[in-house]
């Protein structure tokens, strides 16, 4: 069974159709790449998946089962945890408090705990759980800072160690390369093919190196429609997926 399935999703803003009948398959333990032109859609799947977006028709499965009226705050529970296009950090909140969002997840009392004050040991495990995510990044030094004070680069592994706090199955990350020099791309490169083997990840991405280097699967979008799926040696030997990028190029 597939970790993610999105089935024939179909959305349409008034008269245009941002996507046609789009299905993807994630595996556990898989880097799947969405890719495409501009204005292909990719961002559009991304809402959806995230629940951001409500399909015109099709469906979303975790694990077998289909999820309706999902909503982003439903991903937690789910497994699923992203980052966005940009950090959507919290300016006046310290990077291990902007960790320690993400990691209420696994706080038993949740955000009413973290609102009537939770217990110091569950407190304790939060912070120490925030810390190895942070360390796991190489930005633990940097707990105490406020994000303003970090170079980019340094931010986005922030916005990346808040989402692998509560230890997703399923990573979506939107755009992670934007904005990065090379040398903070290859480093993406590496921190994302060092994860926990049986996370799977799902990354919208215009950097075609990055995408061909880390992706196992990629599905190629052209005006809402899938016109490739497989390997990246598959998708790059495809006329097709070739004439669209030529093609927006013009
Ligand atoms: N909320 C919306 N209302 C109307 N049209 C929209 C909306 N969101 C997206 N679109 C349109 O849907 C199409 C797909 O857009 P989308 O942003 O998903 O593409 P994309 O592949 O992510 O593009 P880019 O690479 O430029 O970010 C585009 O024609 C876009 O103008």
């Amino acid at each position: 069974m597939s970790l993610l399935a999105v089935t024939d999703v179909t959305v349409r803003f008034g008269g245009l159709t941002a996507l046609a009948e789009v299905s993807v398959l994630v595996e556990p333990g898989t880097v799947h790449g969405i890719i495409g032109p501009n204005g292909a859609g990719k961002t559009t799947l991304f809402n959806v998946i995230c629940g951001f977006t409500r399909p015109t028709s099709g469906s979303v499965a975790v694990r077998g089962k289909r999820l309706r009226e999902h909503r982003p705050h439903h991903l937690a529970g789910l497994g699923i945890a992203r980052t966005l296009q940009g950090l959507g950090l919290f300016a006046h909140q310290s990077v291990l408090d902007n960790v320690l969002i993400g990691a209420d997840r696994h706080s038993s009392a949740g955000v009413l705990g973290a609102l009537l004050g939770r217990g110091a040991k569950q407190e304790a495990a939060l912070r120490e759980r925030a810390m190895a995510a942070l360390a796991s990044l190489g930005v633990d030094k940097h707990a105490h800072t406020l994000p303003a004070a970090l170079p980019y680069g340094l931010r986005k592994r922030v916005a990346l160690a808040r989402a692998l706090v509560s230890d997703p199955d399923l990573l979506l990350l939107d755009e992670p390369a934007a904005g990065l020099s090379e040398s903070e791309r290859d480093e993406l490169v590496g921190l994302i093919g060092g994860l926990r083997p049986e996370m799977a990840v799902v990354l919208v991405e215009h950097h075609m190196d990055l995408v061909m280097s880390v992706c196992e699967q990629i599905t190629v979008l052209n005006f809402g429609r899938v016109i490739a799926t497989g390997s990246p040696a598959a998708v790059q030997a495809d006329p097709d997926v070739a004439e669209a990028y030529l093609g927006a190029a013009s």
